[in-house]
C-alpha cells in the first residue's frame, strides 16, 4: 500500500551547516510532504566554504543503523548519497540486496561544490558497480562523466548522449543535470536504457545566485519522496524542479555562510508562518500595516463596490479602462527605468520582463475596450490622476535611490492583487448569474501576476535589510503616497464626472 506520508531514508554524510548532505536530504524530504529518516554513513567537517575533514565511523556501525530502521520502519524509499569509500558502498550494496524498498535514487556524490572530494577515487569502480541497484541515478556532469569512464560532456546534447550510455551499461534511468553547464540555461533530462531520447526533458533561465550548496541532495530526496507518492518520475521531477528553483529564489533570504550558501527548503511555507504570525518580521508587512486605512478606503469607494457588484455603467467602466491604458504606457517606461539600474542579473530580468508584460496587457485592455466600447467611443484624454500617478513613478524610479523606486512600484502589484482579491468576493457574493466585467475580473487572479508581486516584494525586503535608515524612510513615504494615488486611480472614474467643468481633481 503506498503510504500517505512517504517514509523516506537517507544513507548520507553530514553537513553541520545544514545545507548539504543529510540535513538538506531531510529537509527537502519534509518540504516534499515525507516522513525524512537518515543513516549516517561520514561525519564531515564542512562549511559552506569548503570540505576540512571527514571521519567514517566503523562500517559495521552503518549496517547497525541501516538493519535498525528496517526491523522497525516499512521503508517506502532510500535516497543515497555520500558514500566515501569502498567498505562503506560494499555495506550498503549489501543491505539493499536484502532490503530493497520500492524506490531507490542514488546520487553518486564525488566533490562537493565548495571543491572537498567526497569520494575516494580508488572507490569509483565500487560505486559503479552498484548503479544497477537504483532505479535513478543523479548525476552532475562531472560524476556523469566519471560513471562514463569518458571526459566531461562540452555541450548539453553529448551530456544527454553519455547519460544514455550510462543508462544502457547499467539498465537505470539517469537524471543528466544542466546545473554544471555554462550557459545562463539549466535544462535536466532523464534518460532511459532502452531509448537515447529523453524520456522527458525540462529548461529554465538559471537563477542568478551563489547560492546553490546541496542542491544536488536536495533534489534527490525530493524526488524519492515525489516517487513515492505519484509513480512517475516525469512528473515527479517537474514537481522537484519547480519546488528548488523556488528554493533557489529564496536562499538569499537565509544568510546562511560566507560561500556558496544554501537554498531556502521550505520557502513555500512562508505563507503558513504568516498566518500563524511567526513569519519573521519584513519591512513589506510594516508598509502594508501602515496602508491599511487607504486600502479600506479604496474598498469603499463607489466604483470599486459597482465595479465588483457588476452595476457599474458601461461608460464609467470604459473611461476607466482608457485611463488604465494610459497608466499601464507610465508604469512600464517606470518598470524600465528599474530595470535599467538593477544591481543585479535577477532583478534587471524581472523587470524589463515586468515593463514587457505591461505593453502586452496594454494591447489586450485595448481589445477589451473595443469589446466594451459601443461603436468605437472616442478616447478620453490623459486624466489628472493618472498624469500624477505616472509623473511620480517615473521621477521615483530615475531619480530616488534604487530601493526607493522598489517602494514607488509595489503598491500597482500588492494593493492591485489585494483589491482583485475583494472585487472576486464582491462578484462571487452576488450569485452565479453572469458578471458584466468577468474576464475583466479574472486578470485580477492571474497566477503570473501574483507570482510577481511576490517577487516584486521579496525584492524590495531585500533592499530594505541593506538599506540606510534615511532611505528606509523614504521608501515607507514612497509606498504609502503611491497607495493613496492607487486610491484616488480607483476614485477618479466617478470623482472626474461629478467635477467635469472644474479644474481640480481630488
Ligand atoms: N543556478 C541555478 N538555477 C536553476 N537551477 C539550478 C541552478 N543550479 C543548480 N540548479 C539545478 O539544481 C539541480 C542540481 O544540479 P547540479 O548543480 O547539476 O548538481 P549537483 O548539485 O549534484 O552538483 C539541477 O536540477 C539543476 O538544474
Ligand atoms: C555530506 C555531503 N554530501 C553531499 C555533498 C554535496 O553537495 P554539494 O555538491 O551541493 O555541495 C556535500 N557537500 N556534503
Amino acid at each position: 500500500m503506498t503510504a500517505r506520508v512517504p517514509r523516506v531514508l537517507a544513507i548520507a554524510g553530514t553537513d553541520p551547516t545544514g545545507g548539504a548532505g543529510q540535513h538538506a536530504d531531510l529537509k527537502s524530504i519534509a518540504a516534499m510532504g515525507g516522513y525524512g529518516m537518515s543513516a549516517v554513513t561520514a561525519v564531515v567537517v564542512q562549511n559552506t566554504v569548503g570540505v576540512r575533514s571527514i571521519h567514517v565511523p566503523p562500517v559495521e556501525f552503518l549496517s547497525a543503523q541501516l538493519d535498525a530502521v528496517a526491523e522497525d520502519v516499512e521503508i517506502d524509499a532510500v535516497k543515497i548519497g555520500m558514500l566515501g569509500s569502498v567498505p562503506v558502498i560494499e555495506a550498503v550494496a549489501r543491505w539493499l540486496g536484502t532490503h530493497r524498498p520500492p524506490v531507490v535514487v542514488l546520487d553518486p556524490v564525488m566533490v562537493a561544490t565548495s571543491g572537498g572530494r567526497l569520494l575516494e577515487r580508488e572507490a569509483e569502480d565500487a560505486l559503479r558497480s552498484m548503479l544497477g541497484l537504483a532505479d535513478l541515478i543523479t548525476p552532475n556532469l562531472q560524476e556523469l562523466a566519471v560513471l562514463a569512464g569518458e571526459d566531461p560532456a562540452s555541450s548539453w546534447a553529448e551530456a544527454l548522449a553519455q547519460g544514455h550510455r550510462v543508462a544502457r551499461a547499467h539498465g537505470t534511468l539517469v537524471l543528466v543535470k544542466g546545473g554544471h553547464l555554462t550557459g545562463d540555461r539549466t535544462p535536466d533530462a532523464l534518460v532511459g536504457p532502452d531509448d537515447p531520447e529523453p524520456l522527458v526533458a525540462f529548461d529554465g533561465a538559471r537563477v542568478p545566485t551563489e547560492n546553490s550548496h546541496g542542491t544536488g541532495c536536495s533534489l534527490s530526496s525530493a524526488l524519492a519522496t515525489l516517487q513515492v507518492r505519484h509513480e512517475d518520475w516525469p512528473r515527479s521531477l517537474q514537481i522537484a524542479r519547480d519546488w528548488l528553483r523556488g528554493a533557489l529564489e529564496a536562499a538569499g533570504e537565509l544568510s546562511v555562510g560566507h560561500g556558496s550558501g544554501p537554498v531556502h527548503h521550505f520557502h513555500h511555507v512562508q505563507d503558513a508562518l504568516e498566518a500563524w504570525g511567526t513569519a519573521p518580521e519584513r519591512f513589506s508587512d510594516e508598509l502594508w500595516e501602515a496602508s491599511a486605512a487607504v486600502r479600506r478606503e479604496i474598498e469603499e469607494l463607489e466604483f470599486v463596490r459597482l465595479l465588483g457588484d457588476g452595476r457599474l455603467e458601461p461608460e464609467r467602466f470604459l473611461a476607466y479602462l482608457d485611463q488604465d491604458l494610459q497608466y499601464l504606457d507610465g508604469y512600464s517606461r517606470a518598470l524600465a527605468q528599474l530595470a535599467a539600474r538593477a544591481p543585479d542579473e535577477e532583478q534587471r530580468l524581472f523587470f524589463a520582463a515586468g515593463a514587457v508584460s505591461c505593453t502586452e496587457t496594454e494591447a489586450q485592455l485595448h481589445r477589451a475596450r473595443l469589446r466594451h466600447a459601443e461603436d468605437g467611443a472616442a478616447r478620453d484624454g490623459l486624466g489628472e490622476v493618472t498624469r500624477r500617478y505616472t509623473a511620480f513613478l517615473l521621477a521615483a524610479t530615475a531619480a530616488e535611490p534604487y530601493p526607493v523606486g522598489l517602494a514607488a512600484v509595489l503598491p500597482c502589484y500588492w494593493v492591485y492583487a489585494d483589491v482583485g482579491r475583494h472585487l472576486g468576493e464582491l462578484a462571487a457574493a452576488g450569485g452565479t448569474g453572469a458578471h458584466p466585467y468577468a474576464d475583466w475580473l479574472a486578470t485580477y487572479a492571474d497566477e503570473g501576476f501574483q507570482e510577481a508581486t511576490r517577487t516584486a516584494r521579496r525584492l524590495l525586503d531585500a533592499a530594505a535589510r541593506e538599506a540606510p535608515a534615511g532611505v528606509r524612510e523614504r521608501m515607507r513615504e514612497v509606498f504609502l503616497e503611491a497607495c493613496a494615488l492607487e486610491r484616488d486611480f480607483f476614485a477618479a472614474p466617478v470623482a472626474e464626472r461629478r467635477l467635469a467643468g472644474t479644474d481640480r481633481i481630488e
